[in-house]
């Protein structure tokens, strides 16, 4: 059954998906890039070659590899741009700045000229108007508890011996980020209330939710268009 169509979501949709580290944006991307009909748009993890580095020494390396996922975030949002849409993006390029690299800087792991340097360049790059900003982010949010346990069970070494703060910062950190985020839509899923590996139907579910999001902005988005003409 296509259930783009059946849900009517626009095959040129780009859809992002945030949220902590381990909470489960990958397998969500897969899920729907695969019901879906779309492509897929990954952030490099295996291949990347800072991030053992940045984890063993914050210190040294957050600068490189905060210029190294731009630069990856950036040629990949080349990608989907030049496809015309009809994507599924695991993680959204406003998290990179929103959390990481400023996080970095607070705790006093990135220093403040190249976290001077670092917004000028993203600032430049993403936040003009020129930029295409997705239709909708999708914000998975769990418990600290579930999410830890998730990173546990995926078993990267690097974040299994990070200290446990560190990932209560971020899990702290992205609530506020998410709050107070508003360059697109947002739609929030807990966790706890679909279950995509285990329940065939959660998929749909989501993506019906994913449509009436999506033709509930659209029309706001009208509404508004003719307010102020
Ligand atoms: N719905 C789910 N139920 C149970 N475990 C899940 C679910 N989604 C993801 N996981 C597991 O949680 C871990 C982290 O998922 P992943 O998609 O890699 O997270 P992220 O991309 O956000 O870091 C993986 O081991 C994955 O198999
Ligand atoms: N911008 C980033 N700065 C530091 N670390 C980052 C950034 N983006 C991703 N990461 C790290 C976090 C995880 O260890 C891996 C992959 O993230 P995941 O949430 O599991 O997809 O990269």
């Amino acid at each position: 059954m296509d259930l783009r169509k059946k849900y009517n979501i626009p095959s040129d949709a780009v859809l992002t998906i945030a949220g902590t580290v381990g909470v489960g944006k990958s397998t969500m991307t897969t899920a729907l890039a695969n019901a879906l009909g779309f492509r897929t748009s990954f952030e490099k993890v295996d291949t990347n070659p800072y991030l053992d580095k940045f984890y063993a020494d914050f210190e040294r390396w957050s600068f490189h590899l905060q210029i190294y996922f731009l630069a990856e975030r950036f040629k990949e949002q080349k990608k989907i741009f030049e496809y015309g849409g009809g994507f599924v993006q695991d993680r959204s390029i406003y998290e990179d700045t929103g959390i990481f690299a400023k996080m970095h800087h607070e705790k006093g792991t990135m220093s403040p000229v190249d976290y001077e340097t670092y917004t000028s360049l993203f600032d430049a790059m993403v936040m003009t108007p020129y930029f295409p900003h997705p239709d909708l982010l999708i914000y998975l949010e769990g418990s600290f508890d579930d999410i830890v346990s998730r990173i546990q069970k995926r078993g990267r070494p690097m974040e299994q011996q990070t200290p446990i703060d560190y990932w209560k910062e971020m899990h702290e950190r992205y609530e506020n980020w998410i709050n107070n985020f508003n360059a697109c839509p947002v739609l929030r899923l807990n966790i706890n209330e679909y279950d995509i590996l285990n329940e065939d139907h959660s998929i749909e579910l989501i993506i019906e939710k994913i449509s009436r999001f999506l033709h509930h902005s659209e029309k706001l988005k009208r509404r508004t268009a003719i307010y102020t003409k």
